[in-house]
């Protein structure tokens, strides 16, 4: 009661306190105060959108008097939301740091009534809905999932789990080869689940997509959507495309429900727009305009959508994301209402976050899309430093020229700390290089999206499978290996064998050696585990035998390691496939750089590396983080590395104009997450799936403005052994190559049949993508290339 008539107090007094976003520019301070009615707010990066929304959101409160729990505002990851509140309790401190509170607060000590004031607006900050779409409508879910009733009838109740993508993979797999005894090859289970996935996210259901399908492939898919809602039913769990189309479905359904959000939500508010999917956009106008009532109500003014978005900026076209949508804001919020509602846009055209530099080099790059609309947007600091764009020899080199110069810089510039340094790159393994080097040197680093290379599921697990090897004592591996990949040796047998192990005071492995206990197992397991241990002891054999990488190679082959990920299909097994791969590089590299090489010695080099303390919530560290993960932050200094072709822009988009439109876009991203000073850099070979290869500059490189790039070159310290590059009488043998042509089979000398995929360049600097029989994707060199026909 106390705390409410402080409260209703403190915000009557607020209101009259100056103007807290008065140093905003004139167009920001109208979508900040602008009350009622759609408002779309499109700018390019950096010229304060989130600033707007965010000062929109402390000013509805502050000034309209808005409650905050008839306020919802998405934001794109949870790491946003979370500072989106942090900084609207911090509008809202320095507001209460202004604020006299006359005698009614008198009569309390200093401390109590700061203690006060926090609790107030704590309390007062946590009732707003702030957070991802996900997020936000599985809460939404969470009260209203039991008013649900599909078209098949299928219900869920609101104790429903999330299904993870590979949970949903399994799903699907089930379906497609147990239930319905479908050919697996032409209906992958990876290419299935991603079109049961699209047509969620475009709202149909799997009645829908049959009526939309004239094709047998297309039919069969609906089928197994439809299988896969029953089986999703069945275990009363949803999928993540689940948690929007749902909603959007019960509010189709029930107008009482709809009413109900549609009441309670008076302000929605939208961060990166140009991210929104068609099935998002319904939810946002289910909730703002709720059908066909949007005419007569008369609460229509009290109701406002405000949405900020860059077209420039929309990097999610696989999850369905269509900036379409963003173009027409104005037509589908505008139509039809009076005048002084009809929906406004706002165009912000200054950037205060770069510098004259890094702006231009950001326009000059997204000026080669066709695909968008030309705008403004003029930089506000000066000049700056030039760009630096850095050529090193290998990734390792790479790694060693960001990190020499961030120690140099950070060294040299008392204001800066490591949290002013950001190294963004296309693919999550590329992390690998740069942990290794931070780690070695002590330099605290925190990996913004993901876990660090170490801490990852498949890395783990890979290095359990070595250690056990070396060690056979060692249990906690035994034990995260000897079903990993599903072998057939269940949670009992292992709990049976473990017992049997305390029973007789013998280590696990000696149990699973010896016939006569397992013997005694059913089978099945039986079997199963003389298979193992089988592999296992094959294996020690071996150590003495091969060198490291072969040894390791022949591990992650034979134990069905990398099949089950290439068997699993999903972006999240390719995304674990990339990284089981650069931990194989890591081998290579140690055997490069180290002269007493072990199993035992990498393995102790990576126990190090993985050892490092765990930084404490708000210790200054360096981040890395994807350019997919920078979006909407920024650094002072930032290093977009891997500019090469193949990799960035990545390989699938080279043939599809659009894809690499959207590359681009992602590029831009980049760029403009830089504050004061961007270096951009390449490698001139990198290993790719263990091998050394030849890579080209990227396009994006050559499309920057040349005056505003200093080109730096530095020799790698280190003497790398160019095993793989061509040899320079090589060289003179471009000029007498066959014409590639995708299509062309082609045989390597070390990866052996391929077929090629992608031609990039042209003379000498022509380089091609080949899909090999068995190793898959990669950039080759065409000197190692024989044609056969
Ligand atoms: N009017 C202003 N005056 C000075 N600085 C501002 C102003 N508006 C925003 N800023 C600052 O500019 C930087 C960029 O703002 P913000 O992150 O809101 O931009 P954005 O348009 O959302 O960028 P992105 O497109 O990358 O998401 C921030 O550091 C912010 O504090
Ligand atoms: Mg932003």
């Amino acid at each position: 009661m106390f705390i409410a008539l402080i409260l209703t107090f403190t915000i009557m007094s607020i209101s009259t306190t100056t103007q807290f976003f008065s140093h905003l520019n004139p167009n920001q301070r109208f979508a900040v105060e602008h009350f009622c009615g759609p408002l779309l707010v499109v700018a390019g990066a950096g010229s304060g959108k989130t600033s707007t929304l965010t000062y929109r959101i402390a000013n509805l409160i502050l000034q309209h008097r808005v409650n905050p729990e008839n306020i919802l505002a998405v934001t794109f990851t949870n790491k946003a939301a979370r500072e989106m509140k942090e900084r609207v309790q911090n509008l809202f401190s320095e507001q209460l740091a202004l604020l006299d509170y006359g005698e009614k607060l008198n009569f309390l000590p200093e401390y109590e009534k700061t203690k006060i004031k926090s609790r107030v607006w704590h309390n007062y900050i946590k009732e707003m809905w702030i957070g991802t779409f996900h997020s936000l409508f599985a809460r939404v879910l969470r009260f209203d999932i039991e008013k649900y009733q599909d078209e098949q009838g299928r219900k869920w109740n609101r104790n429903f789990s999330i299904f993870d993508e590979s949970d949903s993979q399994t799903l699907v797999k089930e379906i497609v080869s147990k239930k319905l005894n479908l050919d697996d090859k032409k209906f992958d289970s990876r290419s299935v689940r991603y079109a049961i996935s699209n047509a969620k996210n475009q709202g149909f259901s799997p009645g829908e997509l049959e009526l939309e399908c004239n094709d047998y492939k297309g039919r069969v898919i609906a089928q197994v959507y439809s299988h896969y809602q029953d089986k999703l039913a069945e275990n009363n769990a949803l999928d993540f495309d689940d948690l929007i189309l749902l909603p959007a479905r019960l509010f189709q359904q029930n107008e009482q429900v709809l009413g109900y959000w549609h009441q309670k939500f008076h302000h929605v508010l939208v961060d990166e727009y140009q991210d929104t999917n068609r099935t998002q956009y319904q939810l946002i106008q289910q909730l703002v305009t709720n059908g066909e009532r949007k005419k007569s109500n008369r609460n229509w003014n009290q109701r406002s959508v405000f949405v900020v978005g860059d077209a420039d900026q929309s990097v999610y076209s696989f999850r369905m994301a269509d900036f379409t949508i963003l173009l027409e804001f104005q037509r589908d919020f505008g139509d039809g209402l009076a005048d002084e509602y009809t929906s406004t846009m706002v165009k912000l055209e200054e950037n205060y976050r770069s510098s004259e530099n890094i702006l231009q080099a950001a326009n000059g790059l997204i000026e080669n899309n066709t695909q968008r609309i030309d705008k403004i947007l003029k930089a506000t600091k000066g000049s700056g430093e030039s760009i630096c764009c850095h050529t090193a020899d290998d990734e390792v080199a790479e790694a060693q020229f960001v990190i020499n110069q961030i120690r140099t810089l950070e060294n040299q510039n008392p204001e800066l700390d490591w949290v002013s340094f950001a190294i963004l790159y296309r693919t999550n393994a590329q992390s690998r290089p740069f942990e290794d080097i931070l780690v070695r040197l002590g330099i605290p680093y925190t990996v913004v999206g993901s876990l660090k290379f170490y801490d990852r599921k498949e890395i783990k697990d890979v290095l359990a499978y070595l250690r056990f090897i070396v060690n056979p004592s060692d249990m906690v591996s035994l034990l995260r290996i000897i079903n990993t990949p599903r072998r057939g040796i269940g949670k009992t047998t292992i709990n049976n064998l473990v017992n049997a192990a305390h029973e007789l005071k013998k280590p696990l492995w000696e149990v699973l050696v010896d016939e006569i206990s397992v013997n005694n197992l059913a089978g099945r397991a039986s079997k199963s585990i003389k298979n193992f241990v089988q592999m296992v002891i094959n294996w020690r054999r071996e150590i003495d035998i091969l060198s490291v990488s072969k040894l390791v190679k022949q591990i992650l082959e034979s134990s069905g390691y990398i099949d089950s990920l290439k068997d699993h299909g999903t972006d999240e097994a390719e995304n674990r496939l990339q990284n089981v791969r650069e931990l194989f590089n890591a081998v290579l590299q140690f055997e490069e750089e180290n002269e007493e090489v072990s199993l035992e010695n990498f393995l102790a080099s990576t126990a190090l590396n993985s050892n490092l303390d765990d930084l404490k919530e708000g210790d200054s560290a360096i981040s890395l983080m994807t350019l997919h993960a920078s979006k909407g932050l920024e650094f002072p200094i930032v290093f977009v590395i891997g500019l090469e072709q193949g990799l960035f822009p990545n390989y699938r988009s080279m043939n599809d104009p659009m894809a690499l439109e959207e590359e681009r876009r992602l590029c831009y991203v980049g760029i403009t997450r830089a504050q004061d000073r961007l270096y951009l850099s390449h490698a001139k070979e990198r290993r790719l799936y263990g091998y050394r290869e030849p890579a080209l500059r990227s396009q994006f490189l050559n499309e920057l403005p040349e005056d505003l790039l200093v080109t730096q070159f530095c020799k790698s310290q280190k003497d790398t052994k160019n095993t793989f590059l061509p040899k320079s009488s090589d060289i003179s043998n471009y000029a007498s190559m066959p014409c590639w042509k995708v299509g062309n089979k082609v045989l390597h000398r070390t990866f052996g049949m391929g077929e090629i995929t992608h031609v990039f360049g042209g003379g000498d600097k022509i380089s091609l993508a080949v899909k090999f029989d068995y190793l898959g994707q990669k950039i080759v060199n065409p000197l190692q290339l024989q044609q056969v026909n």
